[in-house]
């Protein structure tokens, strides 16, 4: 009698996109830029530029976020509860005045490819849901501990001033926070090639990441102290 092989049940969306993520997410941590500031070397204009690329990001992450607010996809994960851009830039204020001047002139190269491409999924709604993860489940999970590093680096209390970017106040904790999201993702009503195509977006999320962290790294002379 031949043997039967067991259905192998595809995972979850929310794995998908974790485990497909694993390698650029390592490498998104051990970029230059990233590792020096968290080794707590990074000085007030390196912090200021950082804040001033991820400015057009959340930008524009949020003003599709409220486009899509009410498609049946990406409106079910889209949360204005999330919103960082308020928080950023109240950041960036407290940072240009202790820099003592204001980030980089105009966004960069990679700043402006990653606007456009969160702009384009407007169009192609399903992808959106890949940025909105990488950027926002992360700034829920690692981001949490890089707030107390930059909090111990630069003396700042948490969610004092200039480190408001890492606090959810809307958000009572990360974590049932989190695993409801990851229970959205998984329920959302995309096909298995959609659902492949969603985690190619997230792959390229930390690309454009990258690319961005990259840019900073070839600034590191005049970014630490
Ligand atoms: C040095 C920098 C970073 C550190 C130390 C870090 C650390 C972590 C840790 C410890 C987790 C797991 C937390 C948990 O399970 O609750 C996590 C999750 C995550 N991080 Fe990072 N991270 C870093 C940078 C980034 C960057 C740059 C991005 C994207 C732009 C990112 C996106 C994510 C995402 C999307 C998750 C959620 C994974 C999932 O559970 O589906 N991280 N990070």
């Amino acid at each position: 009698m031949p043997a039967t092989i067991p259905e192998t049940a595809t995972p979850p969306l929310s794995v998908l996109m974790r485990d497909g993520s694993v390698i650029e997410h390592r490498e998104a941590e051990s970029s230059d830029f990233m590792a020096t500031m968290l080794d707590g070397r990074v000085n007030a204009a390196g912090y200021t530029a950082y804040l001033g690329a991820l400015r057009p990001v959340y930008a524009a992450l949020e003003e599709v976020g409220r486009e899509l607010a009410d498609h049946p996809v990406a409106g079910r994960i889209v949360d204005s509860r999330l919103d960082r851009l308020p928080a950023l830039e109240a950041d960036l204020q407290y940072w240009t005045a202790r820099a003592g001047h204001a980030p980089v002139e105009a966004p960069s190269p990679a700043v402006v490819a990653y606007a456009e491409r969160l702009f384009e999924t407007r169009n192609d709604p399903a992808l959106y849901v890949a940025h909105h993860y990488t950027r926002y489940l992360g700034d829920l999970s690692g981001g949490q501990a890089i707030g107390r590093i930059l909090g111990r680096t630069y003396e700042i209390e948490r969610g004092g001033p200039g480190l408001t970017f890492y606090e959810f106040p809307l958000i009572e904790k990360p974590k049932p926070y989190k695993d409801g999201y990851r229970a959205r993702l998984d329920a959302l009503p995309l096909a298995s090639e959609d659902q492949q195509r969603v985690v190619e977006e997230v792959r390229l999320a930390f690309a454009l990441n990258g690319a961005v962290f990259s840019e900073l790294t070839d600034r590191l002379d005049e970014y630490t102290a």
